[in-house]
């Protein structure tokens, strides 16, 4: 009210000047200073109290009980009291004032739907099945994209979920498109219909021939997959519609919403309150994009680890660098797996696929007293894998172990079977081999080197978090429901910060036997970042966490965390280990 009498005053002040005595200057004067707009202003306040308070009407049809109660007063007699009443009742005034009543009380006062334009006169035979829709646009986008077909029309190509035109129901993938607010789009582009949709205001009108595909989107079932590649959609010229793209990283999980499509999927983020979905290259797509890009890949060069020479010092082991002896961090096992050149086992086919795009997930909730996922610990020579683990150990020896190798070489002084190693024989330990009972195994310096499978399970049979570290091309041979790997790839920082922070590290040499240790080269530091590189783009799908080993406190920290999240946190698991029956054993 306040505003509207300031807008009335200032308006007569601003006029002031202009009023010059003509007979439009004196109507404008006479209708702002009149008593009818003073009284409508008032009304309008009252109105807008009325609407604060939201009253609640207690009677919706006043008129009708009016017009019983005058029935029954006649049946009475007439004092004069009752007279009074009846001509009180009977005044055109109260009458209207109770229709206007109870039109308000039974919300009879919608406002009705404008008029649908009239169809055109040239109507054809075809036009008998147009469909005019009117859409009320936000600032939200409709949620629709559209495609001009081999036939010349412009159809509908997707319906994006949860979008407003999705939610109309009105719109369908498929139809035809005709008009919009008025403007033929037949012999248009799709780029020029958009500024039309563009500078429509409120209100959208579409004339459509409707389609056949429109019943087809919602019948496809809800899928969550973990993406194994990056995706933005403005890096991508093949995307019908850039804008309609969804913005993923490798590790994101998404709810596929539609398959419809062979090429372009909808999916969204699972965690993300949006519920409109965006397009992304559907598994095929990706597959065979990956595949024209591959040969590229097999060029890059592979420089996992040095060839190596033979002559370290096997004597040197953590014990010695560190003053720790523990279980699995032994040099002389870890330098044995480097020189495995056997790629032993092949894939179990657990793996998603040969081209990493998307594996399919389900939510996993560790139960109480369920054994532990077991963690892979993986990341190029050097980086800090064994000095992780082993702090990681000596933080909660009660919850964190790890799994005692087997060995052919003789004990040493004070070693005990089934604490730093099993020793086993030559013989026992080959038909161990056959009998596929390692995780993995090497040969160095003419004596085995391995993990058993068994020796895992009794760590996770103990309730105890198992820590593996193992060469990247191992996980796919324990990526089973039996083990449930969670895979952590320990990642060097960039050169700078990698030189700073070993400045003062020392790594097993192998020129100098006489020393077993010496400082890091730059060359050492060159080839674990180039070895970091294809570990990540060759195995990185498997990684679910990657942490950056520069401060060794800082990653320590963030690893520890990890572990507390693994436990609290549900994750997403393949479907392939939520369901036993497919599950395979290692034996
Ligand atoms: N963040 C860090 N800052 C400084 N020094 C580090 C850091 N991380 C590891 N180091 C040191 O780098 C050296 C190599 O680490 P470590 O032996 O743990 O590497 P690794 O990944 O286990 O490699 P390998 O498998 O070849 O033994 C050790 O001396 C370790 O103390």
């Amino acid at each position: 009210m306040n505003g509207v009498c300031r807008l009335l005053a200032s308006l007569l002040y601003g006029l002031e000047s202009y009023m010059d005595g003509t007979p439009d200057s004196i109507f404008l004067q006479d209708m702002l200073m009149g008593n009818t707009l003073h009284l409508l202003i008032k009304v309008y306040d009252r109105l807008q109290r009325f609407k604060a308070q939201r009253p609640i009407p207690v009677e919706c049809d006043a008129e009708r009980l009016t017009q019983e109660l005058a029935e029954e007063l006649h049946t009475k007699e007439a004092s004069p009291e009752v007279v009074e009443l009846l001509f009180l009742l009977s005044k055109p005034h109260l009458m209207g004032l109770l229709f206007v009543h109870d039109a308000v009380a039974q919300k009879d006062y919608e406002p009705e739907l404008p008029p649908t334009p009239p169809l055109p006169d040239d109507s054809d035979e075809e036009e008998e099945s147009v469909k005019i829709i009117r859409l009320v646009k936000s600032q939200e986008p409709l949620g629709a994209t559209i495609k001009r077909v081999s036939t010349g029309a412009i159809v509908v190509a997707r319906i994006m979920k949860g979008g407003a035109a999705d939610l109309s129901g009105l719109i369908h993938e498929g139809d035809e498109l005709r008009e919009v607010n008025g403007v033929p789009v037949e012999d248009k582009n799709p780029e020029d219909i958009i500024p039309i949709l563009a500078q429509s205001d409120g209100a959208v009108t579409f004339k459509v021939i409707p389609g056949t595909k429109g019943e087809l989107a919602a019948k496809d079932a809800k899928v969550f997959v973990r993406a194994l590649f990056d995706y933005n959609p403005i890096d991508d010229p093949a995307i019908p519609c850039k804008e309609a793209g969804l913005v993923f990283r490798k590790g994101d999980i998404l709810e596929i919403m539609s398959q419809g499509d062979d090429t372009w999927w909808q999916a969204r983020h699972h965690d993300k309150a949006k519920p409109r979905a965006g397009l992304i290259p559907s598994r095929r797509l990706q597959e065979k994009r990956v595949a024209l890009r591959r040969p590229e890949a097999l060029f890059h060069p592979q420089r996992h680890s040095k060839p190596d020479t033979g002559k370290r010092n096997e004597g040197a082991d953590y014990g010695a660098i560190s003053g720790i002896h523990v279980a699995g961090l032994r040099r002389s096992f870890r330098l044995s797996r480097r020189e495995a050149q056997d790629r032993w086992r092949k894939s179990d086919g657990q793996v998603a696929s040969q081209f990493p795009t998307y594996q399919e997930v389900v939510p996993y909730h560790k139960e109480p007293g369920a054994q532990h996922r077991l963690v892979l610990l993986v990341g190029p020579a050097g980086v800090g894998v064994s000095e992780l683990k082993k702090k990681l150990l000596i933080s909660d020896p009660e919850r964190f172990d790890v799994a005692v190798p087997h060995t052919t070489r003789a004990p040493r002084k004070q070693e005990r079977g089934g604490v730093e190693y099993h020793f086993v024989s030559r013989h026992t330990f080959e038909k161990n081999i056959l009998e596929r009972k390692f995780i993995e195994y090497g040969e160095y310096k003419g004596n085995y080197y391995g993990t058993s499978v068994n020796s895992v399970h009794k760590v996770l049979e103990e309730h105890k978090v198992c820590l593996l570290d193992v060469e990247p091309s191992t996980i796919k041979d324990i990526y089973t429901a039996e083990f449930k790997p969670y895979v952590i790839f320990v990642k060097p920082p960039p050169l700078e910060q990698l030189q700073l922070s070993r400045r003062k590290a020392k790594v097993i040499s192998n020129e100098d036997e006489a020393k077993p240790t010496k400082t890091f080269t730059e060359e050492d530091f060159e080839d674990m970042i180039a070895c970091a590189q294809v570990m990540e783009s060759e195995y990185g799908h498997f990684f679910e966490k990657i942490i950056v080993n520069d401060d060794l406190a800082m990653a320590f920290n963030e690893l520890r965390a990890e572990q507390s999240r693994l436990e609290t946190e549900t994750q997403w698991i393949p479907k392939t280990w939520a369901q036993p029956c497919s599950d395979r054993n290692l034996k």
